[in-house]
């Protein structure tokens, strides 16, 4: 067995159990890791990925946005650079929605290559599951809306993973959504 597989499923099981409270906002309220482990997946199956941090990340994006999960908590479980990946992809909750969301479609274009690849199957599979089902509350205008944004932040992401753009591109077609 290759020495990463234990790596990987200690990984799983940390972010499992970090997120054991939360669900996804869809009807069926979804345990929320089926969202982390879903976009390794996609990084895996889809991007072509084999970087064992680039899926570490993955796996562990929304720990420190939407856990008590801290960075130095990652950094001793799992290594700086997996812990600067994941830091790269959280958003400061505790600014305003409008903020957060601008400083996404800025930082797009600035993050690391790892960072890029994860943000990226992040948006795919954040878009699948709204063309899969509306989240709970959700109107059409803000489903579209989501769209729009997203588009902004793939942009930026231009040019970090072919095969992972191309389906980006087609879900924003379907939807009409300029980028
Ligand atoms: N499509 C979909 N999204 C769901 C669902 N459940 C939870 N989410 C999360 O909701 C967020 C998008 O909702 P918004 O209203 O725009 O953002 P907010 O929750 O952060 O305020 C995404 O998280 P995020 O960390 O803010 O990701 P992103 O907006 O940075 O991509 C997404 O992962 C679901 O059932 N379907």
């Amino acid at each position: 067995m290759s020495s990463e597989l234990p790596l990987l499923l200690d990984t799983i099981n940390f972010a499992a159990e970090k997120h054991r409270h939360q669900r996804r906002k869809d009807p069926d309220a979804t345990p929320y890791i089926n969202h982390p482990i879903g976009v390794a997946r996609i990084l895996s199956h889809e991007g072509g990925i084999t970087d064992i941090e680039v899926l570490q990340a993955a796996l562990l994006h929304d720990t420190i946005e939407d856990t008590d999960t801290t960075f130095e908590e990652l950094e001793a479980m799992f290594g700086n650079k997996v812990a600067r990946i994941v830091q790269e992809v959280t958003d400061d909750k505790t600014l305003p929605k409008q903020e957060r969301k601008l400083l996404q479609v800025k930082h797009a274009l600035h993050c690391s290559h790892q960072a890029k690849l994860v943000k990226l199957a992040d948006k795919l599979y954040n878009l699948r599951d709204l063309n899969r089902c509306t989240p709970v509350g959700w109107t059409a205008e803000r489903v579209q809306e989501y769209f729009v944004w997203a588009a902004q932040v793939v942009k930026g992401l231009h040019g970090t993973n072919a095969a992972l753009e191309e389906k980006l591109l087609q879900l924003f077609k379907e939807r009409e959504v300029d980028i």
